[in-house]
Order: structure tokens, then C-alpha cells, then sequence
């Protein structure tokens, strides 16, 4: 029989006390500081149409209705795009809800609301240690009722880069390896926790470590995972960005 799965095993939204990524930023208040302007009122926005995205998606994930209504809600969701893509930008252009608040990446496939792929994992940073908690529907399945490997290295990839920025600069991954122990499993709050090594931090370089576990088994390992994140120099940075690259790898 056909599993029945709600929203509510995919959405991410209980509170956690200290998400830097997503507060309200001092380029969108007003002036009175009522903090009702159009810029916060589109980020709220952005992040609903993100959770009836991610709704959409996990329902087409695990939906067995026959093939009339599979193309009726094909032709439906065919519907929507138009509006959307009204006023787009391109690759090169970052989303203009990111530029009024610096730090923010609403579209992270990993930890963006506003993107309907990210789960979205909840990050925290406290003491050099960053903790990213989510739950994760069928969407993300690979073998049966557990979550695809790929999917777990995503998730890693973006706690360790947040360990990794904790240092200092944000950087990039340059080396990413995985060891899964136990299948991880779906609709199952989990939480990665990422840090630096002492003895793994250079320069411009920092070898972070990082784990997943179930919220209720937090000492039984399912993947550990280490990377080396390095932050591009200014030539580097202009090379793969161009002539406006990031500010924060824009120094010389
Ligand atoms: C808070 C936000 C979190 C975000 C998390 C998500 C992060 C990402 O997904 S980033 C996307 C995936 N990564 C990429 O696309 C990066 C692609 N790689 C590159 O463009 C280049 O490798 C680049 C520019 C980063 C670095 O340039 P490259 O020439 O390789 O390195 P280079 O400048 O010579 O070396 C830098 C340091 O790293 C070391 N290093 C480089 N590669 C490796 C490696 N594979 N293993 C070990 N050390 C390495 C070098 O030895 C050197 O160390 P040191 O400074 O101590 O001598």
C-alpha cells in the first residue's frame, strides 16, 4: 500500500536559537525600524514559495495516483513557471534577496528555504563548531527507505564549509571524502555536526571534520566525513568569477 506523507515531515521549521544565515539584516528595516519593508516582505515570500515547493516535490516523490492525474498536475505545475520567470537572473548575477543582506544564501541547495531542493538543513555556528539539523523526505531516497549517498555529501560539504568559515574567510572545497558506516535514514531528524582540527588550519587552508547521526542517537555514527576547504586567492577568485568576484575573496 502507498505510504501517505505529510508536509510536515518535510518541513524544517522548528525554531533553533542562533541562525545567522537568515535574520533580518539592517538593509532591510525601515528607517523607523518597523522592519516591514519590501525586501524582508519578498524574503518571507521567497521561503513560502520554497516550502510549497519542497511540499510539491516530496509529494511527487511518493505519490502512486494514476497516470491521468500524474499529467492533469504536469500540466498544472507546466502552469506555473511563466510567472516566475518574469524577472530572472542569470548565473552570474547573484539573487538580489542575497545582495540586501550579506552572508545570505537564499538559494543554497542545502541550506536555502528558498530553494525547494535544499531540505533545507538549519545551520548553527557556536565555539568553531557549526550543527546542521533537517529531516529528509523521499525525495532524497536512494536505496530504500534510506537517503542517497549523494545527498549526504551535500549536506557535509555545506557543514564543513560553515566549520571551515567559522576560522575566518569563507572558502571553497577542494577535497571532500566520506565514510558511510550506516545507511542514514529518511523522515528521521538528523543532525551533522562539523569542526576544525587545531593541527588542520594553514593560511589560507583548514581540514574540517564533520559527522552524521540520528538527533535521538547522537553517539551512533552513520557518516564521518573530512575536507580541506582553501580560500582562492584574489587572482583565483577573479579567475573563476570574473571581474566581481565575492567580496570576500576579492582582497588582494
Ligand atoms: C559558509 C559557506 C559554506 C559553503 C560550503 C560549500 C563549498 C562548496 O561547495 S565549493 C564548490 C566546490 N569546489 C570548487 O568548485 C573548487 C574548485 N577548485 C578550485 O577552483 C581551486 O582548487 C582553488 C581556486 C579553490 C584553489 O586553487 P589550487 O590551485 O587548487 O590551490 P592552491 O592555491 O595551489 O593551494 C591552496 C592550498 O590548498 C592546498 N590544496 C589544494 N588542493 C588540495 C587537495 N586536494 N588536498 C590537499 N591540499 C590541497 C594546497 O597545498 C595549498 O596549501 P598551502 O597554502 O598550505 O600550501
Amino acid at each position: 500500500m502507498a505510504r501517505r506523507v505529510t508536509a510536515a515531515h518535510h518541513r524544517n521549521d522548528q525554531e533553533t536559537p542562533v541562525i545567522s544565515e537568515y535574520r533580518q539584516s539592517d538593509a532591510e528595516r525601515e528607517p523607523d525600524g518597523s522592519g516591514e519593508d519590501h525586501a524582508q516582505d519578498r524574503a518571507r515570500a521567497a521561503r513560502e514559495l520554497g516550502d510549497a515547493l519542497r511540499e510539491l516535490v516530496q509529494a511527487a516523490a511518493g505519490t502512486e495516483v494514476d497516470a491521468a492525474t500524474l499529467r492533469k498536475t504536469a500540466d498544472q505545475a507546466r502552469d506555473l513557471v511563466g510567472p516566475l520567470t518574469e524577472a530572472s537572473r542569470t548565473r552570474h548575477v547573484p539573487p538580489t534577496l542575497d545582495e540586501a543582506k550579506p552572508g545570505r544564501r537564499m538559494y543554497n541547495p542545502a541550506s536555502g528555504p528558498g530553494n525547494p531542493i535544499a531540505p533545507p538543513m538549519r545551520v548553527r555556528v557556536a565555539d568553531g563548531v557549526a550543527t546542521g539539523t533537517c529531516t529528509l523526505g523521499l525525495a532524497y531516497e536512494g536505496p530504500h527507505s534510506y537517503t542517497h549517498g549523494g545527498i549526504s555529501a551535500m549536506l557535509v560539504d555545506q557543514i564543513l564549509g560553515h566549520a571551515h568559515a567559522a576560522q575566518g574567510r569563507p572558502g571553497m572545497t577542494v577535497s571532500l571524502s566520506l565514510r558511510y558506516r550506516r545507511p542514514v535514514p529518511l523522515e528521521t531528524p538528523l543532525r551533522l555536526t562539523a569542526w576544525v582540527p587545531e593541527d588542520s588550519i594553514t593560511d589560507r587552508r583548514t581540514g574540517p571534520k564533520a559527522t552524521i547521526t540520528t538527533e535521538d542517537e547522537p553517539d551512533r555514527l552513520l557518516v564521518e566525513a573530512s575536507g580541506i576547504f582553501v580560500i582562492p586567492t584574489a587572482e583565483q577568485a577573479e579567475r573563476i568569477f570574473g571581474d566581481n568576484p565575492p567580496p570576500r575573496w576579492s582582497e588582494k
